[in-house]
């Protein structure tokens, strides 16, 4: 049996790194959502216990705990499952608890695709931004033969919603399923905690701003 509630941990000085300061105590919390069937499930098992569970009895939304290195970062993580039934209200103060998403369909389903618009749209509204750290997942990179939406059309409706893309197989390589949520977590990360260069040039910038204004009031006086 499947422990829907697991803990994994990967911190510390796994392979001898050393543990640089954390950027953010707090855990990243991340939901992921999508349509019915699109592999949700399967992607949060397979980022957590790097298998590959092929069918599961969920019937409700699960939290699942876990950290990771993220460049030399001990990171915690909350990752929330939603399920295709979840209600309008659980899937909103589900947008507003999380940090990053990643929006979910399947390449052999165009339906899921076309869902993937209003569900941004959504999270947009919830969030009043238009830059929340998301990241597309086209899944079931495995089922060619059943394609019905091209990598052309993921990217492009990425950039469309300003979201990052990743199209993988779940059911293949745990591999790109990691490096989808790690794509994430740094656009959380880098979002609450800018580069320090990233810092200074907004320092600047504002420097720049508040002279210019003393300057235009010192003329009007
Ligand atoms: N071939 C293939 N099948 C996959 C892949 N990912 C998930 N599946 C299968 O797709 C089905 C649905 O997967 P789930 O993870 O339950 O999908 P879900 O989005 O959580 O489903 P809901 O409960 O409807 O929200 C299962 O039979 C999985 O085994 C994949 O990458 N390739």
């Amino acid at each position: 049996m499947f422990f829907l509630l697991c803990r994994v941990s990967h911190a510390g000085t796994e392979s001898g790194l050393v543990v640089g300061p954390r950027r953010n105590m707090a855990p990243v919390k991340v939901v992921i959502l999508g349509g019915q069937n699109t592999g949700k499930t399967a992607l949060c098992v397979r980022f957590v216990t790097k298998r590959f569970i092929g069918e599961y009895d969920r019937k409700k939304e699960v939290t699942y705990r876990c950290s990771r290195l993220v460049d030399q970062e001990a990171v915690e993580l909350e990752i929330l499952d939603m399920t295709h039934k979840s209600s309008a209200a659980s899937l909103e103060s589900s947008i507003r608890w999380a940090d990053g998403f990643l929006l979910v369909y399947s390449i052999t389903q165009r339906l899921s695709f076309l869902e993937v618009p209003q569900l941004k749209k959504l999270i947009d509204q919830t969030k009043q931004s238009l830059v929340v750290p998301t990241v597309l997942v086209a899944n079931k990179a495995d089922l060619e033969i059943g394609r019905e939406v091209t990598t052309e059309e993921g990217q492009k409706l990425a950039k469309d919603l300003r979201c990052s893309f990743r199209e993988l197989s779940v059911a293949e390589t745990s591999v790109s399923v990691e490096a989808a949520v790690l794509q994430l977590i740094r656009l959380v990360l880098d979002q609450q905690h800018p580069l320090p260069d990233r810092r200074s040039y907004m320092l600047t910038v504002r420097h720049a701003l508040t002279r210019k204004l003393i300057r235009s009031k010192t003329m009007q006086w």
